[in-house]
């Protein structure tokens, strides 16, 4: 039985420093994907959606374990239905702040979470955050799916190693500034092609101080087509996706059969 998948990708735009802002926002977006006639059956929103990059005060904004946000999502997947990939937000914890994903099922569980594990040094995220040590996968209608955060795209072993453990889809949230559009797109469309599955990437847009974030949300299919794409605006970006594809694709070109592991570089 074909398996197909309708997501709702929230671009947002995000007050840097307000969360209760944020979260207003977020919710009229979350009811705006629920209204039409067909819902989603996976909502998810861009990184650090609930303090953004408001790093000099991040210990006093971010969620004390996350608590609020979770009781939240948790709800609102279980009254309405959905999976929900929960962006990423800033996250406190004894030893920290973390930029740490939760994602849900239909029933409201939690069925997975992921922390960063590559800081971004350009915006010197490494001196107020946390890396998280461990990847990020999550099952959705039975079929396994992986989580990666924004500059987490520059490193292909970890988009491999997800795809390794069975991945078909990969769920990216970011904050993706200008002038970098072009490592954006290419980057996400390199990891869609190589491990030949969904790549569902959730940009923000608007602008923090001097920084101007491109939106461009996009749903690229497992033979690098783009499925949607967003432009700059805030909204919803809305994609129809077929988990079917990636063993069609994955046996159209047979990559993983033929990898040469032994050759590689074991960092
Ligand atoms: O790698 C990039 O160019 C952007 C990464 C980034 O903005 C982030 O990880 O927050």
């Amino acid at each position: 039985m074909a398996k197909q998948l309708r997501l709702a990708l929230l671009q947002m735009n995000i007050e840097a420093g307000f969360p209760d802002q944020n979260l207003a926002k977020l919710k009229s977006l979350l009811e705006e994907a629920m209204q039409g006639e067909v819902k989603p059956d996976v909502v998810m929103f861009p990184e650090m959606w609930n303090t953004g990059y408001a790093l000099t005060e991040i210990e006093q904004l971010a969620d004390p374990d996350g608590e609020a946000t979770i009781a939240f999502l948790s709800e609102f997947s279980k009254q309405h239905g959905v999976y929900i990939v929960g962006g990423s937000i800033a996250e406190a914890k004894a030893d920290g702040v973390y930029n740490t994903i939760y994602a849900f099922d239909r029933e409201g569980n939690r069925i997975g979470d992921y922390s960063k594990i590559h800081l971004f040094r350009l915006m010197e995220e490494e001196k107020y955050l946390q890396a998280g040590e461990k990847q990020g996968r999550l099952v959705i209608e039975g079929e396994q799916a992986g989580m990666m955060i924004c500059y987490d795209i520059r490193f292909p072993e970890l988009a491999r190693t997800l795809a390794l453990g069975g991945a078909k889809l990969l769920f990216v949230p970011a904050e993706w500034p200008n002038p970098r559009l072009h490592h954006w797109r290419t980057l996400l469309m390199a990891r869609a092609i190589e491990n030949q599955m969904y790549v569902i990437a959730c940009n923000r847009m608007g602008t923090s101080g001097e920084t101007v974030f491109f939106g461009h949300s996009l749903v690229i299919d497992p033979w690098g087509e783009i499925v949607a794409e967003a432009g700059e605006e805030e909204g919803i970006l809305w994609a129809d996706i077929d988990l079917d594809l990636v063993s069609e694709v994955r046996s159209r070109i047979p990559v993983f059969e033929d990898r040469r592991p032994q050759l590689y570089f074991k960092g």
